[in-house]
């Protein structure tokens, strides 16, 4: 681990340079503490612009619209000591090459959990009870009256919901699941401890590929790593049952997204809930097209409380890293 660098005596307050808009309390908070430059039109920026920031700054607030690489940590100079990341997932962060350079990483872990498991109810009831079709005919003026064979879905109760990922984010979920009386299924790198397994009444498959054999539902709680890429492949894409359900919260680099596309055209999965996709913003025009699939814009962590709770975290961290001690949220790549 490399030393923690204490904030340099010549200089009186960190320069920390934020990469995009935050809530304003946020700002206000950060600029209050810390010499703080702001990026008020919510631009993002360029390569080149994170690059020269970096070497102005002794803290970097980037978040996960900002791709920061090898070669750019390389140009970055060595004023940079900390990256203290506004959000959860680091992917976007080559945390190996940042460590080498003795530049620590933080993120904001916790805080995004329930928020995050609420949208995966959200996505796993607008799929399974056909919401957003239900809503595009009350807007359309196109609704007659109630009918009693017309927006039919699926029950909830009763069916199998198959976690992959049972972290913070999938364990939040398995508490709703439980509470919507789903039948709760897992696989996860490590197996947890018992009294957690029976409190989330949660079964344990050490078999992701016999897991999904047996799903209604899937929902991808996995981050984004060297090892998840692409986790939901082709191969066991096709191992779950058609009328399965396959919903992402996560990040669309752990499902490949072109075979799933191709699935649900050919009616070999049921539905879809996205939150995420595997090239950012840039989705795979054939889903928007597809009635079974809901689509959302990244908006799991999207509450402003949560969004406010992210903002407290990057300032503990860079705080307690200006003190000379760990930042409480530092991600280290043996975490990965
Ligand atoms: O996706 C959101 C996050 O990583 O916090």
């Amino acid at each position: 681990m490399p030393a923690v660098h204490a904030t340099d005596p010549t200089r009186s307050r960190l320069k920390v340079t934020v990469t995009r808009r935050l809530p304003e309390a946020v700002e206000t908070r950060m600029s209050e503490l810390f010499d703080v430059s702001l990026n008020t039109d919510d631009r993002k920026m360029s390569r080149d612009e994170l690059v020269a920031a970096m070497r102005v700054s002794d803290v970097l607030v980037p978040t996960i619209t900002d791709q920061i690489d090898a070669t750019m940590l390389a140009q970055a100079g060595d004023r940079l000591k900390l990256i203290a990341n506004y959000g959860a997932g680091v992917d976007h962060i080559d945390v190996h090459s940042a460590r080498q350079r003795g530049i620590l990483v933080s993120n904001t872990p916790g805080v995004v959990t329930e928020d995050t498991a609420d949208v995966v109810m959200a996505l796993i009831l607008g799929v399974t009870r056909r919401l957003p079709e239900g809503m595009a005919e009350m807007q359309a003026g196109r609704w007659h009256g109630w009918s009693p064979t017309a927006h039919l879905g699926g029950r909830l109760g009763g069916r199998r919901l198959g976690i992959l990922g049972m972290g913070r984010i999938g364990q939040a979920v398995a508490r709703r699941a439980n509470v919507f009386g789903m039948q709760v299924h897992y696989h996860n790198r490590r197996r947890l401890r018992p009294e957690v397994e029976a409190e989330l009444q949660a079964t344990y498959w050490e078999s992701l590929d016999q897991m999904l054999a047996r799903m209604d539902i899937v929902s991808v709680n996995a981050p984004h790593t060297p090892s998840t890429f692409h986790l939901l492949n082709a191969r066991r894409l096709k191992l779950m049952k058609p009328s399965a359900v396959v919903i992402n919260t996560s990040r669309g680099e752990v499902i490949d997204e072109n075979a799933l596309t191709r699935m649900l055209r050919a009616g070999e999965i049921a539905g879809a809930g996205l939150d995420v996709f595997e090239h950012g913003h840039e989705i795979n025009p054939r889903l928007r097209e597809l009635p079974n699939v809901v689509l959302l814009p990244h908006m799991g962590s999207a509450t402003i409380e949560g969004r406010i709770e992210m903002g407290e975290k990057v300032i503990i961290n860079i705080k307690t890293f200006a003190d000379g001690h760990r930042p409480p949220d530092l991600v280290v790549p043996s975490m990965l």
